[in-house]
């Protein structure tokens, strides 16, 4: 059975990297699975343990280290931990399937090391930083203070942009969805007929 590749979308907080795994995750059903992650952060409304993370508490996500389990994990945020777990990138690669990563910029270039010319790194990039606010506002998941948190980083993740693979600009959502599945696409050389 052929091994899978690798596709990392990376950006700050509110770019649209989620809302963009999502679209490639139903247009390429068969080809791409979800690399989902261990994080300490609270579970939002709406979301389900094993599916969107593995929620852990810090206990549980501490000893993942010591035990050597994860690819790589990055404390994201203040006492917000997320992690890559070896065995589920193992899991769906050996089903046959390429793996699609929703992770911090960090985690993404250090992924890219790991599995070199098998690994596409794409950053998700937003028009400014002023619509990384207004998005985050809007999807009404953070508190003022995680919010300013989650900004304070931006800058800086965005000064990281030339060291991924690709860079796809988030203005227009549409546009953007249809950049992705051309750039997958020719990623996993999928030229039939989706
Ligand atoms: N092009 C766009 N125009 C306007 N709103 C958008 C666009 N792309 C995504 N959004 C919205 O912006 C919000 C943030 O998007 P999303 O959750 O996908 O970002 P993210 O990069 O995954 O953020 P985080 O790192 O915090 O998880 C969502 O409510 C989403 O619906
Ligand atoms: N280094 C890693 N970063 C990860 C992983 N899983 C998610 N993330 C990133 O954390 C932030 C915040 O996510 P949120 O769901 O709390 O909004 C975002 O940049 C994610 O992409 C991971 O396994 N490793």
């Amino acid at each position: 059975m052929n091994r899978g590749k690798l596709i990392v979308f990376s950006a700050p907080s509110g770019a649209g990297k989620t809302t963009l795994v999502k679209h490639a995750l139903e247009i390429f059903k068969q080809d791409l699975a979800f690399s989902i992650s261990c994080t300490t952060r609270q579970m939002r409304e709406g979301e389900t343990h094993g599916k969107d993370y593995y929620f852990l508490d810090l206990e549980d996500f501490k000893q993942k280290i010591e035990q050597n389990e994860f690819i790589e994990w990055e404390e994201v945020y203040t006492n917000n931990f997320y992690g890559t777990l070896k065995s589920e990138v193992d899991r769906l690669m050996d089903e046959g399937k390429s793996v699609i990563f929703d992770i911090d910029v960090e985690g993404g270039l250090n992924i890219k090391k790991l599995y070199g010319k098998d690994c596409l790194t794409v950053f998700v990039h937003p028009p400014s930083i002023n619509s990384l606010k207004e998005r985050l506002r809007a999807r009404n998941t953070e508190t003022e203070e995680k919010l300013k948190q989650r900004l304070e980083k931006a800058d800086l993740e965005i000064a990281t942009a030339p060291k991924f693979d690709v860079v796809l600009w988030n203005d227009d959502l549409d546009k953007a969805k249809n950049e992705t599945v051309s750039i997958i696409r020719n990623f996993l050389n999928l030229h039939h007929q989706i």
